[in-house]
């Protein structure tokens, strides 16, 4: 997607030098655009760990080529199963919720497994590594072309006023490679000149919806407005919202979905309200093993300070500024599981589906041996 004018993605391989991977430092907007190295698997964990890079595509194609720079820093250039692997294993506990990482990770060692010798190795990491960048940046253009849909019957309903969106966290371009998950149908419908207007809810602890999704709305020239993570409640009764879209970190193939924390309350509100309420998530993000969301989906906790500090700019500097009394306890759940029975559907590469078992295996029918041998 363009910045100022000049396009950029949240992860290349450096153009000067192939054993670089760059990437957006995502902490530092939307005040800075910093732009990080990353050298090895030491820099790729500490990456997805402190969130220089997020959201589950990108955290997965940022593990795919972590496995590349695993290849090219084997020790004696001696590209091994046992390298790889012990390295692999490595980067997939570097963030538990987000099931892009262990699939993106899993196909990167099994392509290099198939191939023979150190060179030819590291050529085949590098080109899947590319490869699986690629193919999530086309799937969120799907998600776009299939989402759109949505928007224009909501448009064509209010005959042309504007269509209020509500989104939560940061399921963007910054999440996602190219165009987002929740967001491409959105930049879909700006492109086609339907009137849209986004809620952006801050997104409490570490604010993803106030600064990265509107830092990149306001890029793109989508009309938004951040709000306080708990109006949408409000906004709904209140016939200030038509339709609610969400990204996802992992959604079980029977529909439950894992996204961040108050996902599952503006489902409820949705619920409560008549608001339609879709999850835009590429197949990537499907769990094809687990089927009860709330019981199965490994939640992370976070470190306390993201609740206790806040972070923005006084007078040109970034800074952090305590909230809560120094000595309050503080617990940071990550992410929660809206059940499938809240969620209106999915749109997916693939196209629209029902958020259930069946609906999902009608889309991706290849994958109902996988699931069914639960
Ligand atoms: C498209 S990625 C998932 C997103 O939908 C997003 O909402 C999310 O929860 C990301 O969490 P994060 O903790 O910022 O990695």
């Amino acid at each position: 997607m363009k910045v100022d004018g000049k396009e950029m993605r949240p992860i290349w391989l450096s153009s000067d030098n192939p054993l670089e991977v760059h990437v957006i430092d995502q902490r530092m907007l939307p005040h800075e655009l910093v732009i990080a190295p990353l050298k090895d698997v030491d820099d790729t964990i500490h990456a997805i760990r402190e969130m220089f890079v997020r959201g589950a595509p990108l955290i997965g194609a940022t593990g795919a080529w972590g496995v590349y720079l695993a290849c090219i820093n084997a020790p004696g250039g001696q590209v091994t199963d046992a390298w790889v692997e012990t390295e692999a294993k490595r980067l997939k506990a570097s963030r538990p919720t987000a099931v892009n990482l262990a699939w993106a990770v899993d196909r990167m060692t099994a392509r290099i497994a198939a191939v023979d010798g150190d060179g030819p190795r590291v050529r085949a990491a590098r080109e899947e590594a590319a490869a699986i960048t690629d193919e999530e940046a086309e799937n969120c253009r799907l998600i776009g072309e299939f989402g759109v849909a949505l928007i224009e019957e909501i448009s064509r309903k209010k005959k042309g006023e504007t269509v209020n969106i509500l989104t939560h966290c940061n399921a963007g371009w910054l999440a996602c490679v190219e165009y987002g998950t929740a967001t491409a149908p959105i930049y879909e419908a700006y492109n086609r000149g339907i009137d849209v207007h986004v809620w952006v809810d801050e997104t409490r602890p570490l604010n993803q919806g106030a600064r990265l999704t509107a830092w990149e709305l306001g890029k793109h020239g989508v009309k938004h407005t951040v709000i306080a993570d708990n109006a949408g409640g409000h906004l709904m009764q209140h016939g200030m919202v038509d339709l609610v879209i969400t990204g996802t970190d992992r959604t079980t193939w029977t529909g439950d979905v894992a996204n961040k924390i108050g996902t599952y309350l503006k489902a409820l509100a949705a619920q409560d309200n008549n608001i339609p309420f879709w999850v835009a998530l590429p197949s990537s993000t499907f769990d094809w093993e687990m089927d009860d969301g709330v019981r199965e989906i490994p939640i992370e906790v976070r470190n306390p300070d993201e609740i206790r500090y806040i972070q923005g700019k006084v007078d040109g500097k970034l800074v952090q500024v305590l909230v809560p009394p120094a000595g309050s306890a503080c617990e940071n759940h990550a992410f929660d599981v809206t059940p499938a029975r809240l969620v209106t559907g999915f749109i997916t590469e693939r196209g629209l589906c029902e958020a259930s078992g069946d609906g999902v295996l009608g889309l991706f029918p290849e994958k109902g041996k996988e699931a069914s041998c639960r």
